[in-house]
């Protein structure tokens, strides 16, 4: 189905379910392990005989994986790798006026990764979680993600669990194993910050314990707004946009263009689909990137002739596919994230990258400070009120 129009909410806004996930956060603070056995089994149908997920199982299930998929993990891990090395901050440090100050970065000692598994599984998210986390040298890494049908852990994200050396897998999903993570229980270790996306009930759940626990943002439901040209080709428009909507039925898909040609065979291969998408016909391409900008979409592709130049326009976006580059590279080898902002995150922040894991601790030390710059501390205490904070600056230098 087709929408020419914008829906006034976002078919992924998770505030619907935050009734439903503030009683399964209150169980499982109250009843811990308990509550996550009952939940498992209600929810993903499936009863599982412990919580942590042993050595010994995780190592049987990894080696149920084909070897192909193994050597895929592997190349995909190089490349992610590759890009989230790039980013490391250096510590700095200098001086100015009499006081030498710096930065020196220190990693989140605790971590919690939660890795989707509903109608899809999502190992190659526990590639873009624990690739940054390892680059940052976060110490404590627990994985959360819901149990196969078999009562166990994915067999991908069993080998990449291996590979990346993290302390403990859970086999617990949605919004129970988000509460487990953020206040801990008898087999479930408290973290310091939750990083990973998920569901409505996930997103709503990180949302609710972020009082308690840090959290990397919100990463609902997939988002992907097109803006295309008369140079995109309509089979990789209709293609990228039904990739994104593999991911459910809360997707929020849009095209905006300002050609007619494209625009009807579009529309054409989407309009029986049961799935709403969004199409918008535009006067040119700058209103475009207008209406996207507004929409601070996850993933943007800027499917136009001069891509790189306009995306100097694009301000809200979590991540952004060039020319016919196909948003779906991103999600799996590419290098950067696909645990990306949505519900207007991409406003206020990028995808998940080593930033996440890491904090700037700042640091000063007075060696000969210049009088004025002196002055002008004690004066500002003085004129807040806080007449010690100045008797304790003056005492040393006046
Ligand atoms: N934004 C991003 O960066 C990003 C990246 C990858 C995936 N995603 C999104 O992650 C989502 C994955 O969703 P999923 O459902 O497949 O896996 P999921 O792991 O997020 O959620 C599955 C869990 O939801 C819980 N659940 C299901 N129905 C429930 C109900 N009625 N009440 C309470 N809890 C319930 C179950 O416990 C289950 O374990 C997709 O929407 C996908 O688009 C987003
Ligand atoms: N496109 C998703 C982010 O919205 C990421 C993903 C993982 N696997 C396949 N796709
Ligand atoms: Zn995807």
């Amino acid at each position: 189905m087709i929408s020419y129009s914008l829906p006034n909410e976002r078919p992924n806004d998770f505030s619907r379910v935050i009734p439903v996930v503030r009683d399964i956060i209150e169980s499982v603070k109250a009843r811990g392990d308990n509550a996550l056995y009952q939940l498992t089994e209600k929810l993903d149908k499936v009863k599982i005989n412990n919580i942590k997920v042993s050595e010994e199982e995780l190592k049987t299930q990894a080696s149920k994986l084909d070897p192909k998929v193994k050597q895929a993990i592997d190349v995909a891990y190089e490349q992610l790798k590759a890009f989230h090395e790039m980013l490391v901050p250096p510590n700095i440090g200098g001086g100015y006026q009499g006081i030498s100050f710096g930065v020196v970065w220190r990693s989140i000692e605790k971590i919690g990764i939660y890795v989707p598994s509903g109608k899809y599984s999502y190992p190659s998210t526990l590639l873009m979680a624990g690739i940054p986390a390892k680059v940052a040298k976060v110490k404590e890494i627990y994985v959360a993600s819901p149990p196969n049908q078999e009562g166990s852990v994915n067999p991908a994200l069993a080998y990449v669990a291996i590979k990346l050396g993290v302390n403990d897998v859970y086999k617990v999903g949605g919004a129970q194993a988000i509460a487990a993570l953020a206040y801990g229980t008898e087999s479930v270790r408290k973290v310091y910050k939750i990083v990973g996306p998920g569901n409505v009930y996930v997103q709503a759940a990180k949302f609710l314990v972020s009082n308690v626990v840090g959290i990397d943002g919100i990463e609902g439901p997939t988002e992907l707004v097109i803006i295309a040209d008369e140079t995109a080709k309509p089979e990789h428009v209709v293609l990228d946009m039904k990739a994104q909507a593999e991911h459910g039925p809360d997707t929020y898909i849009v095209l905006l263009s300002n050609d007619d040609e494209l625009l009807k065979k579009v529309e054409e291969k989407i309009m029986d689909d049961k799935k709403i998408y969004y199409i918008i016909k535009t006067k040119n391409i700058d209103e475009a990137i207008e209406i996207a900008n507004k929409i601070a979409p996850e993933h943007l592709s800027l499917y136009v002739k001069d891509a790189y130049t306009l995306m100097d326009k694009i301000v809200n976006a979590g991540a952004i596919s060039l020319g016919n580059t196909p948003p779906a590279i991103i999600d799996y080898v590419a290098g950067p994230n696909h645990i990306l902002p949505t519900n207007g995150w991409a406003r206020i922040r990028g995808g998940v990258t080593v930033y996440d894991f890491i904090k700037p601790t700042m640091y000063a030390n007075v060696r000969d400070i210049n009088k004025q710059l002196l002055e002008a501390s004690i004066s500002l205490a003085n004129y807040e009120g806080f007449v010690i904070h100045g008797k304790s600056i003056g005492v040393r230098y006046e």
